[in-house]
């Protein structure tokens, strides 16, 4: 007969709830990733605030610069200026005089590149003597604003008007006039020196500003005198409502600004700086987005190159991770298949110290127990029992019912015999076909009697038909012996035939009984 054998279930795969080296593994990527970028971003940043703070610097130089030159050029103008001052207040504006200042008026332009023209007026605004004509025109410059200004200020100081178109070359020029006074200290005239704004432009032009990139140079009013890039219709405006005016330049005298125009919305950064020694004050504009713009390639090409690594560092920790990932996987199948053996390996051996038909213990596991509880007893010195049990007149309740059916019978006796066992040292086997044994350690024979007497009873109250039987039930017949086994003196096999002989006592006496090895035979 062949004896099924029930693998046991593979255990369920544990979740993998909670793997920390995949999880560190998944932070520390992450971290190195955002960290990278990070350093990147931060370095941009940085570069940008340096290319920014440089470029106020090179700007505010570049504010000084200017300014020193417009205070040179006017300075030389100006200082012509008071020469003729002096000669005209000394000489008078006789003929003889004014021809000698004729030739000097020439002399000092031809020295002075900056120099459009230089005029003397009298007191009425008549020229009287101009350097780049020969007779004087009959012109009349009390109109002008100059004429005006000295007329009403006795003021010594130079005077610097708004630009105007040259009546002589008709190009725009900056005025730069001081009075002459009569003996008596009344206004006599005044001595005019007129600068080509071109002169300007063309010292500016040689700056590189970039193309959204700006210079002015203002009277302290905020009237424009020059401009880069240069526009006829901006010479001459007022930009006192312009923000860097109202409020930078006319507040302070020297300083630095970042704005938007609201002509072009351009930001711009922006230096100024006024004139030492005259009321005007120059502004150097830079875009900022121009000053920016090879930071900015700069970055993209960083950028792009930290994102590139960001990403093959990511892939590379993606892989790693899911390396480990499947290495766990695999070690927790591993153990999973571990436990499938064990649980395999357990039920195997259970099988093979177990009855198949009745579920008790079988014949091997029988005798190690026989031969185990045998030594300890002798060890111990204390009584061991077994009951030997035999189903009466089973041949022929299998010849009625046929084998299956005796087989159920069996099944049901064994169940009997199962339950009558207290302790857990306790032991009840099948010894072989239709007979079983219980091992009873530290029982002495009486214990044991009682053990066989109640498992007879029990099996009767099945009441388990058996026609054959002298009884009408199925019953059992049971021997019994006990003792305190003595080394050298015994061995196991005496407690079984003891038994045995017992049994066929039982047998002998009719069945349906329990006999002992103290019974007298
Ligand atoms: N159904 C079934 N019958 C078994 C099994 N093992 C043994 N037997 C039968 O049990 C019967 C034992 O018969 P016998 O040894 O003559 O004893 P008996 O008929 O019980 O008679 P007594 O023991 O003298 O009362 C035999 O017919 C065996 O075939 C089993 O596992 N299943």
């Amino acid at each position: 007969m062949t004896i099924p054998i029930a693998i046991a279930p593979r255990p369920a795969r544990p979740a993998l709830k909670s793997l920390p080296i995949t999880y560190l593994a998944t932070v520390f990527v992450v971290l190195v990733c955002v960290s990278l970028m990070s350093v990147e971003v931060w370095r941009s940043w940085n570069a940008r605030n340096i290319e920014l703070h440089e470029t106020e610097i090179a700007t505010s130089n570049l504010a000084r610069a200017l300014s020193q030159h417009a205070d040179d050029t006017i300075k030389e103008a100006d200082t012509v200026l008071v020469g003729l001052v002096e000669r005209l207040e000394v000489d008078g504006t006789g003929s003889a005089s004014l021809e000698r200042l004729h030739a000097l008026l020439i002399h000092h332009i031809a020295e002075l590149p900056q120099l459009n023209d230089l005029s003397i007026y009298d007191e009425t605004g008549l020229w009287l003597a101009n350097a780049r004509t020969g007779p004087v025109p009959l012109v009349n410059n009390s109109d002008r604003q100059y004429f005006r200004y000295h007329r009403s200020h006795p003021g010594r100081g130079p005077y610097i008007g708004p630009p105007v178109r040259s009546r002589s070359t008709g190009a725009w020029i900056v005025t730069v006039s001081r009075r002459y006074n009569h003996a008596d200290g009344s206004f006599a005239g005044l001595v005019l020196g007129t600068i080509n704004i071109d002169y300007f432009k063309k010292y500016y032009d040689s700056f590189d500003i970039g193309r959204a990139g700006s210079i002015f140079l203002s009277l302290n009013d905020g009237t424009m005198l020059v401009r880069r890039p240069m526009m006829d219709d901006t010479i001459g405006k007022n930009l006192s409502n312009y923000p860097i005016y109202r409020d930078y330049a006319s507040r302070s005298a020297v300083g630095t600004a970042i704005m938007k125009s609201d002509q072009d919305g351009i930001e711009r950064l922006i230096a100024y700086r006024h004139l030492q020694q005259y009321p005007l004050f120059v502004t150097v504009a830079r875009s900022k987005n121009e000053v920016l713009a090879e930071w900015r390639a700069d970055t993209y090409l960083h950028l792009f190159g930290a994102m590139l690594l960001t990403l093959a560092l990511g892939l590379l920790g993606w892989r790693l991770i899911h390396q480990i990932r499947l290495r766990l996987l695999a070690e927790n199948d591993l153990l999973c298949v571990q436990e499938s053996l064990r649980m395999l390996n357990r039920h195997l051996e259970q099988l093979a110290l177990q009855d198949s038909l009745t579920g008790l213990a079988n014949r091997r596991q029988f005798d190690n127990a026989l031969r185990d509880e045998f030594s300890r007893a002798m060890r111990t010195e204390n009584s061991l029992a077994l009951v030997m049990i035999d189903v009466d007149y089973f041949k022929q309740y299998n010849d009625i019912y046929g084998h299956l059916a005796g087989d159920e019978c069996l099944r049901q006796i064994s169940e009997i015999v199962k339950a009558s066992k207290n302790r857990p040292g306790d032991l009840a086997a099948r010894y072989g076909g239709e007979e079983l044994v219980v091992l009873l350690p530290d029982t002495n024979l009486a214990g044991a009697v009682a053990v066989a007497e109640k498992i007879r009873v029990a099996i009767c109250n099945l009441h388990i038909e058996h026609p054959s039987s002298t009884f009408g039930l199925v019953t059992v017949s049971a021997g019994v012996d006990a003792f305190v086994p003595v080394r050298d003196d015994n061995i196991p096999f005496e407690l079984i035939q003891a038994a045995d002989r017992a049994l066929y006592a039982a047998k002998s006496a009719g069945r349906n009984r329990v006999c002992s090895s103290a019974d007298p035979r």
